[in-house]
């Protein structure tokens, strides 16, 4: 690895504690030796007709994560593939994500054709944090950063979240006392129901009950939604919008499910505000809409964010936990390591504090691990719309669309000894290997995840408390389970893990 990949130490340190500054300045990658760049033209990468081969006929949309390894393995790592009607280029190395990303300019787009930016515009609702572009994004950005990705300001929720992991440690409890080998069924279901009573805690100080052992039905509808629009999502994208009008079903479907989002944040967030109306003063919890109400924020873009924020804290959560105990349960001596690590810090008895679990860096390094191996978001996009970009040895036109491989770059052997194994402890002490765009869940620098400190905090609390009260085994004669992609990276099968009493 060149030093010039390598992040000087206060550099990362401050891009940690200040991701809002930006991508950390570095020398820029150097040119090829003695050659000018290459066009888009002699880029490789599949036909339009051996892409759709490979979508429809080898296993479909689902397998997109895998194709961004056979891609690299078969073309380098940058290549141009079509996708329905968008070209995009594809860029699967540590150190080419990195040089995107230095690029991206000050207002960052993921992307300039996205169906979640149609819809909005056909409904005439407000775009939020995920959807804005240009100054309209930054306005958001800088407030929600305020609001969520300070540390004083993620710390603020740790006692809802307390509250939240309390509820879904008694039902984890109901649910293995009912059955006979005391398997906990389709974990990804239980961690859906905690990641959306977890952000509905931070966003409306109120609880939906969706621990409960009666499940509210609209909640239920909820998360059914988010389900049904990812699925769509890459569908409505891949097909050429002429062809929406002849098959309107999957447009119609997106659709409806958005609309259902849409009306379950409203609904929520108008009991609030006429809540604080009633009483006149400022409610003894606060929550981050009546932050956003008190900031005189226009209720369409209330609407907005807060719809966003909603769908972006559930399947995050319940996927990172899933696959984080499913990894721990194969894996019975890292489980046991941060058992004991965990019960050395925090004592039996009374819950964790975010203070004490800083003190098992064990924990982190599961969590990023697992983030490692099963990115919720397999693959990122940037779109620089106002210049060419140099991408390793090529000149892509401005426009372009971006697909940054995340899943293939945190799978690289060269980076990653061993890349498919869960080993936790690279975590602990960084080899000369390490590139810190190799593996980027969370995203890097101005447009990276404004829920990172509480998908953190939510993640660290819960497993926390779930292995100081269980120990997790995979179930018996259960199957090896493998990630989809849904949009995001999804298990392809239901974790079942049985949950033994300590
Ligand atoms: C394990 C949990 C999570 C992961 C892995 C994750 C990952 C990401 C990634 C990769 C991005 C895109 C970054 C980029 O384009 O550079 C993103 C953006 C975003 N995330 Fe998360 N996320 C998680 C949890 C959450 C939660 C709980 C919330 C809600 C509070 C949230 C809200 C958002 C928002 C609003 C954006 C858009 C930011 C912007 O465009 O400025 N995320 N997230």
């Amino acid at each position: 690895m060149p030093q010039s990949l390598r992040l000087p130490a206060r550099a990362a340190l401050l891009s940690r504690c200040l991701p809002e500054l930006g991508v950390p300045r570095r020398p820029p990658v150097p040119p090829a030796a003695n050659r000018g760049p290459r066009s888009l033209a002699e880029m490789p990468g599949p036909s339009p007709v051996t892409f759709l081969y490979d979508l429809l006929c080898r296993g479909g949309l689902r397998r997109l994560h895998e194709l961004q390894v056979e891609g690299r393995a078969r073309y380098g790592p940058v290549w141009k593939a079509s996708f329905g009607p968008i070209l995009t280029v594809h860029v699967a190395e540590a150190g080419l994500i990195e040089q995107v990303l230095r690029q991206e300019g000050d207002f960052p787009v993921r992307s300039h054709l996205s169906s979640w930016k149609d819809y909005r515009v056909c409904r005439g609702h407000a775009c939020g944090l995920l959807t804005a572009e240009g100054e309209e994004w930054q306005r958001l950005r800088r407030l929600l950063g305020r609001l969520l990705l300070r540390p004083q300001a993620a710390e603020g929720y740790a006692g809802p979240v307390a509250g939240v992991v309390g509820d879904l440690l008694r039902r984890l409890q109901r649910q293995r006392d009912r059955h006979p080998q005391h398997l906990v069924p389709d974990l990804a279901a239980e961690f859906y129901k905690f990641g959306l009573e977890g952000i509905s805690s931070v966003l409306f100080a109120s609880r939906l009950g969706c621990l409960e052992q009666e499940v509210p039905r609209d909640t239920e509808t909820f998360i059914r939604s988010i389900n049904t629009m990812f699925v769509m999502t890459l569908l409505t994208m891949a097909m050429p919008k002429i062809l929406h009008r002849l098959f309107p079903k999957p447009w119609q479907t997106f659709c409806e499910a958005w609309d259902y989002m849409f009306a379950f944040a409203k609904g929520h967030i108008d009991r609030r505000v006429a809540e604080a109306a009633e009483r006149g003063g400022p409610a003894e919890k606060t929550c981050l809409t009546d932050h956003l109400a008190q900031e005189k924020v226009p209720m369409k873009t209330i609407y907005g964010n807060v719809t966003e924020l909603l769908l972006a804290g559930v399947d995050t959560i319940s996927s990172t936990l899933s696959w984080s105990l499913y990894e721990l349960a194969r894996h019975p001596g890292v489980q046991a390591e941060l058992h004991r690590e965990l019960a050395a810090a925090l004592g039996t008895g009374c819950g964790p504090s975010v203070t004490a679990l800083g003190r098992v860096p064990l924990l982190r390094a599961v969590v990023k691990e697992t983030l490692r191996l099963y990115p919720v978001i397999p693959a990122n996009a940037r779109v620089v719309p106002d210049r060419d970009i140099r991408v390793g040895d090529y000149l892509v036109p401005r426009k372009t669309l971006i697909t940054l491989c995340h899943y293939a770059a945190s799978r690289d052997g060269r980076l990653f000894p061993a890349p498919d194994s869960f080993r936790p402890e690279r975590w602990l002490r960084r080899d000369a290997a390490h590139h810190p765009f190799a593996s980027l869940p969370f995203g890097v620098g101005k447009r990276s995840c404004v829920g990172r400190r509480l998908a953190e905090l939510e993640i660290h609390l819960a497993l926390a408390q779930i292995l100081l009260r269980f120990e997790v085994r995979p179930e018996p004669g259960g199957g090896r389970v493998r990630p989809m992609t849904r949009t995001l990276l999804v298990p392809e099968a239901t974790i079942n893990l049985q949950f033994l009493s300590r």
